[in-house]
């Protein structure tokens, strides 16, 4: 069995490391998982019950394969720490803005790097990854990578340049999910549902038509018709949202958020 390694376990490197444990494809033994201080290495002893070290040197000599899981502004600080150590071993990267050739140009264009992207639903089981090799990670070395990510959910292997569209579209669109689902849990609330069951239902709207896009394949234009009965209670709710420009805003705020992923990777 092959080990992984985790330079830094919090959101993204977490919903990571708990999807693998949680799909069983490496097991606790096999892992290791360093953060800095004390409280955050206890954590990770707590949740995830995985070897830990407060030494980036020490999860690199431990693994075949590392994930570096700290943020985009510490990442080259960590590259540098760790470059001669690396050898032949896989460095998996989920930063936003740190391009394949730039982290060749710290630790060397001889060394196997695959960019990816993931997603925090990684955790349970339903992530979307993006997985760009570089030149040196050999078919059998990707597909892998690619078996572990498909573990936790789905992943696609795409040219590096495409990665600005995949943040928008499942990197970040969590986070913009996660407050349309607690906007319609207020209106149900308003609406006099108690907050938890409120949650509840909304979620579950939003997973079941996310799995009806992606089961039945319809387009979801169609999928939206389906739902509006002539002159009932879904076509006013339509109007209100096209009149708020809903779509449009969305649209524009996947627009900023690319154009962010853009700027930091200059
Ligand atoms: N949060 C998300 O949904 C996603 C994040 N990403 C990427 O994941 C990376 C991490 O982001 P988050 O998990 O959100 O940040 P985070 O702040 O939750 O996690 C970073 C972890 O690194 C640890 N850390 C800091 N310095 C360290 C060091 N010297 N050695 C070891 N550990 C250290 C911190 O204690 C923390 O636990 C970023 O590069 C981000 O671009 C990518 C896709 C989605
Ligand atoms: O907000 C960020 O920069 C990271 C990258 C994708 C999701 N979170």
């Amino acid at each position: 069995m092959k080990k992984i390694g985790f330079i830094g376990a919090g959101n993204m490197g977490g919903a990571i490391l708990g999807g693998i444990l949680n799909s069983r494809i490496i097991d606790n033994d096999h892992i290791i998982a360093s953060a800095k201080s004390d409280r955050t290495i206890e954590k990770i002893k707590r949740d995830y019950n995985v070897n830990v070290t407060k030494d980036s040197k020490e999860v690199v000599e431990f693994s075949d394969i590392i994930v570096i899981g700290v943020k985009p502004e510490i990442y080259d600080e960590i590259l540098e720490e760790i470059k001669d150590l690396i050898y032949d071993k896989i460095i998996i990267t989920i930063a936003a803005g740190k391009t394949i050739e730039a982290m060749e140009k710290i630790i060397g264009d001889d060394k196997k790097i695959v960019r990816t992207m993931p997603n925090t639903p990684s955790l349970v089981g339903e992530g979307m990854t993006s997985l760009s090799p570089n030149k040196n990670i050999s078919e059998e070395e990707l597909s892998f990578i690619k078996s572990i990510f498909d573990s936790l959910g789905k992943s696609e292997v795409l040219k590096e340049d495409l990665i600005h569209a995949v943040i928008g579209a499942s990197g970040s669109s969590t986070a913009y999910a996660f407050m349309f689902i607690e906007a319609i849990a207020d209106g149900a609330v308003r609406a006099g549902m108690p907050r938890d069951k409120a949650y509840t239902f909304a979620a579950q709207g939003v997973l079941g038509a996310a799995k009806m896009v992606l089961d039945t394949e319809k387009h979801p234009g169609e999928l939206k018709d389906m739902v509006c009965s002539p002159g009932g209670t879904t076509i006013e709710a339509v109007k209100v949202l096209e009149e708020e420009k809903f779509r449009g805003a969305v649209l524009k705020a996947i627009d900023s958020c690319i154009k962010k992923s853009i700027e930091m990777s200059k």
